[in-house]
């Protein structure tokens, strides 16, 4: 049984995710992203559980900028969960004033905020089980939380199944420190972050060594690479597992082009999602490609 970082307190979605990704090991609580993922680094935990995107607001940004800098971690396993909140409030409550919660949460029920609580003033908090404890103690009115949260703080359900976006999803990573891969099962997702260099066409450089060997992408994002304004990091996700010849062959091309790539990962994707096969870009088609030309080298071939 090993320790494993979650995004906390107690009753985060982060916590339910970690569930289901290490339900064996250890788990703790730690109070942000940045320090779930030096937890790591500094052997204090053997991973970290944290949420990568969510399908209403995006990248969870401290994730990624957490991800491109420092000792190099990678992503062995992946969770999605659909996201519904309760908005939990005190007994002492009468009306609502304030409601806080983690920014994404906030995002993803302005709709029902306005509609339901308008007098209400929103705060951020770390997170939504942060918010419950901020509430909990007196400091804001209301929460937007995870249902689980009121198990560990107890507080009263103003609404439950609140969401404006119904089949919302956020998906968590288990990240450990660089190690043995999960191996392919032909349903798995790639992660590099690479930093293009400041020239016409670059980026497109990249994209274009993937598509060229038929790799469908499922994810990019941009980061601001500090202190350098207008330069950026691309976080780029892709089907497929580092293993297959057709994934191996892109990284290296991506790696000619461009020194500082970082990989981060391949796993299985919690969705299942088969990946995309073009004519002529299936693994076998690389081998025998391969095959082709080292028997023309040998003389074999013309
Ligand atoms: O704050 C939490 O509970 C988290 O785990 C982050 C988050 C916030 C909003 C939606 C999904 C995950």
């Amino acid at each position: 049984m090993s320790r494993i970082a979650y995004f906390g307190p107690q009753g985060t979605f982060t916590e339910q995710a970690a569930r289901r990704l290490a339900a064996d090991d250890e788990l703790f609580p730690v109070e942000t992203i940045s320090a779930a993922l030096t937890a790591v680094r500094k052997g204090e935990a053997a991973g970290a559980c944290v949420p990568v995107e969510n399908s209403v607001e995006g990248a969870v940004t401290a994730t990624l900028d957490g991800l491109a800098e420092d000792a190099p971690l990678v992503a062995v396993a992946e969770e999605l969960l659909a996201v519904h909140f309760s908005v939990l409030t005190r007994d002492d409550v009468d009306t609502v004033r304030t409601v806080a919660s983690h920014p994404h949460a906030l995002a993803q029920v302005r709709q029902w905020l306005a509609a339901n609580l308008p007098q209400a003033r929103t705060v951020v908090a770390s997170s939504t089980a942060a918010a419950a404890v901020a509430v909990q103690r007196g400091e804001y009115d209301a929460a937007v939380a995870a249902p689980v949260a009121v198990e560990h703080y107890p507080l009263r359900v103003l609404a439950t199944g609140v969401a404006d976006v119904p089949d919302a999803r956020t998906r968590f990573l288990l990240l450990r420190p660089p190690g043995t891969l999960p191996g392919p099962t032909g349903h798995d997702r790639t992660s590099i972050v690479a930093a293009a260099a400041n020239r016409t066409g670059a980026l497109a450089e990249l994209l274009t060594e993937l598509a060229f060997r038929g790799i469908n992408l499922t994810r990019l994002d941009a980061r601001p690479i500090k202190g350098n304004f207008g330069l950026y990091r691309f976080f780029i996700d892709f089907e497929g597992h580092v293993i297959e010849p057709r994934i191996g062959d892109a990284l290296a091309a991506l790696r000619r082009r461009c020194n500082n790539v970082r990989f981060l990962g391949s796993h299985p994707r919690a969705d299942g999602v088969a990946a995309t096969i073009e004519q002529g870009a299936a693994n076998q088609d690389f081998v025998n490609a391969a095959d082709w030309v080292a028997a023309v080298r040998r003389g074999e071939l013309a």
